[in-house]
């Protein structure tokens, strides 16, 4: 977990100079301090490469391997013996000639390679820096997880897996990297960005190599992308960079892991073609995120604007907001041989009794993949470091509390109580508290940083949420929906109190009896929650404080209130499970979300029900709970249509009537209004 601290007050870094809190350091006050132009065209210190690659060369091949060029790098993909051995099997069994394959394998690369150049990162590394100064207070990095870094770097293959809350994650850890003389990543792109004038082969030349959203049934696809991403593990030159989560979050909470291009790496181990690589959970928190507000529309079904050169001109009035600073937690370097001897159970011999072009991961390797891509995930989230405004997002919606205005001196008495009692069970060592600052200074300087949500009435003392008018349903919910995404990054710290206080609830178990109501829950949340531990038994938390758990509880009932309203909606129009997709069943949903707000917009929680990843996740559980089965057609395509164990179905939404109703008392001494909002 986060092996940090925050400094009450700050140091200049002994080495380096750099104003210090705690274990981080600034970066960018230096770039305030000095001009950019020295920075990006000095001489920068190198890492030697990792001592498998350079064993057993001379200094001079060693030299060489050093300096592999983009086309090197294609060349050894095309000729390795797997992807030789892959596209024969192909043509074999669909008749295609190999030189057909080879040249589909060849444009594919074309079009998927980076083309790094350092030229190319001094060049856009001087605007990003520019960019960074003016919206960002502070970028601060823990300097002992890049000291960390640096040494790993110089062992064996090095993989980033940053979590992915903005645009701005890849460009500050380029430029973190730059900063800090480590090797510049190649980094998994989406397509999204190679369509971009100008932009896209900039980001290319910046180390993006750019892969297909999806390719699950391209074989030929698959072949080559494996092939690319083990020719850079094997080469140790640059480490991976990838985002595990494969797209933005965009309501702060973790996203359920993509595994294929983790699976890619781990099998250059597997099959034994390195002896370790070092995986690298890399936390990024924002004390405010760029992309807030569309991020909240999309939930709301407002297609995501394209990514376009002339979208990234437009969007420069962002130039002139404040978001606070960044912080970077780079964790120590998972190994992933130690993380299996841990893990037990798999055997890599097994691939040396075929020969490896036909090697497969097993069963046991499959199911180490996911469980290390569920613990990067849960280390991102246990490192991140999080803002006093989640906690004061967390408080203002706690059980509709924020219907009314909030005194400041009531809001900051809770604010210091959530604090202290979330230190007391050992969650938030990560909490960015300026204890200089007191409880409400803190408060108004949050509600000054996020004015576009909150505001402080300074006649009244009290602060107040900023809504849109009554009539603009849609621009209600997207203020709520933006405010709960800071209450969403300290889910993970509470989610187990929350679903043990769940299960324990004496009206909601309906006879079912604790442990089994923990553990469909459990299931059913498994897509929004990701970090929810596997563990079959319920953990006991009976000691926990009456108010924390009431705390917990109101933080996880919008969820289940999204669940609720797909059982809801499913109940109600049995027709939707045997003929629509995911999406179009959380739609449904929404609209009926959308449908109880008109008619009653007291119901505070349903507010949130409205966010589409929410109810597509609730739909996931379903899934996961087998009360929805798609049916064999629908699963090979990828379309709709599910059979729904109806039965089941009403005994869930029974059990989670009571809990998206009850009415938590507790969180703070004044019980909530309900009446208006
Ligand atoms: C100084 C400073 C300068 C500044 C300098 C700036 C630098 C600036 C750089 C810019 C850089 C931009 C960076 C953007 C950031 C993103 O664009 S993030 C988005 C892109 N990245 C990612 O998505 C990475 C994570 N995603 C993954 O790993 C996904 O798994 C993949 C690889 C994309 C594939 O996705 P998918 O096709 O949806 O596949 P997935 O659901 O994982 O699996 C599908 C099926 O394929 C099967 N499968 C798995 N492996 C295989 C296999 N090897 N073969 C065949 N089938 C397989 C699976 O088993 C699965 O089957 P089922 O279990 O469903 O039956
Ligand atoms: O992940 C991406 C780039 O950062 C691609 O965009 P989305 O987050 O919109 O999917």
């Amino acid at each position: 977990m986060f092996n940090g601290s925050f400094s009450d007050t700050w140091q200049a870094n002994e080495k380096t100079g750099r104003p210090r809190k705690g274990v981080f350091e600034d970066l960018v006050d230096e770039r305030r301090q000095r001009g950019d132009l020295g920075w990006v065209l000095r001489t920068r210190r190198s890492v030697p490469s990792p001592a498998f690659c350079a064993a057993g060369t001379s200094a001079a091949s060693a030299a060489i391997k050093s300096s592999k060029s983009p086309a090197d790098i294609n060349r050894d993909v095309l000729s390795s013996d797997r992807l030789t051995y892959g596209l024969r099997e192909i043509s074999l069994e669909t008749g295609r000639p190999m030189p057909e394959l080879m040249s589909e394998a060849g444009a594919i690369l074309d079009e998927m390679s980076h083309c790094l150049s350092m030229f190319a990162i001094r060049s856009f590394g001087y605007a990003v820096a520019k960019v960074m100064k003016r919206i960002y207070r502070g970028v601060f990095v823990n300097t002992e997880g890049i000291t960390q870094l640096r040494k790993a770097c110089s062992e064996y293959p090095v993989v980033l897996m940053p979590m992915h809350r903005s645009y701005a994650d890849f460009l500050l850890l380029s430029l973190v990297c730059y900063d800090y003389d480590l090797p510049l990543p190649a980094i998994a792109s989406a397509m999204d960005f190679m369509g971009m004038q100008l932009i896209g082969s900039i980001l290319r030349n910046c180390g993006a190599f750019f892969i297909r959203r999806s390719f699950a049934t391209d074989r030929v696809y698959w072949l080559t992308f494996v092939e690319y991403v083990k020719t850079h593990v094997r080469d140790g030159l640059h480490p991976v960079e990838f985002f595990i989560e494969g797209t933005r979050s965009r309501t702060g909470k973790s996203l359920y892991p993509k595994t294929g291009m983790l699976g890619a790496i781990l099998e250059s181990w597997f099959m034994c073609e390195v002896p370790d690589v070092y995986l690298v959970p890399v936390s990024i928190s924002y004390d405010r995120t760029l992309e807030q507000k569309l991020y909240a529309y999309e939930l709301l079904g407002v297609p995501k604007p394209k990514e376009s050169t002339s979208g990234l001109l437009k969007a420069r009035a962002l130039l002139d907001e404040d978001f606070g600073s960044v912080h970077f937690y780079f964790d120590q370097p998972i190994s992933l041989r130690k993380f299996a001897t841990e893990y037990g159970g798999v055997d890599r011999s097994v691939h040396s009794l075929a020969p490896k072009v036909k090697a497969q991961l097993t069963d046991a390797e499959t199911r180490m993949l996911k469980a290390m891509a569920h613990h990067v995930v849960s280390r991102h989230c246990l490192n991140a470091v999080v803002s006093p405004f989640c906690l004061l997002a967390a408080l203002l919606l706690a059980d509709g509390r924020a219907c009314r205005p909030v005194p400041l001196t009531e809001l900051a008495a809770d604010l210091e109580w959530l604090r202290l009692r979330l230190a007391d069970v050992g969650s938030l060592a990560s909490l960015d508290w300026p204890a200089q600052l007191s409880t409400e200074a803190v408060i108004a300087e949050q509600c000054r940083l996020h004015s576009d949500l909150v505001t402080l009435l300074t006649k009244d003392q009290a602060v107040a949420l900023v809504t849109a008018p009554d009539s603009d349903l849609e621009a209600r919910a997207a203020q709520r929906l933006q405010l709960s995404s800071y209450r969403n990054h300290i889910m993970c710290h509470v989610i187990e109190l929350a679903l043990y206080d769940a299960a324990t609830l004496k009206s909601s178990d309906g006879g079912l009896g604790a442990a089994a109501v923990f553990d469909t829950l459990r299931h059913l949340l498994h897509r929004e929650f990701p970090t929810i531990s596997d563990a079959e038994e319920m953990p006991d938390m009976a000691d926990a404080l009456p108010r924390l758990r009431n705390f917990a509880r109101a933080c996880l009932r919008p969820s289940l209130a999204g669940c609720s309203q797909v059982c809801s909606v499913l109940l109600e129009q049995p027709e939707l499970a045997a003929q629509s997709s995911e999406r179009h069943i959380a739609m449904a949903a929404q609209k009926r979300a959308f449908a109880n707000l008109v008619s009653n917009p007291s119901l505070w929680d349903d507010w949130e029900s409205v966010s589409l990843d929410l109810l597509v996740n609730a739909v996931h559980g379903l899934h996961r709970l087998r009360i929805l089965t798609k049916s064999r057609g629908a699963a090979a395509t990828g379309d709709g249509g599910s059979s729904c164990d109806f039965e089941r179905l009403r005994r869930l939404h029974l059990i989670l009537d009571p809990l998206t109703r009850t009415q938590p008392d507790g969180v703070h001494e004044v019980p909530s209004t309900r009446s208006r909002l």
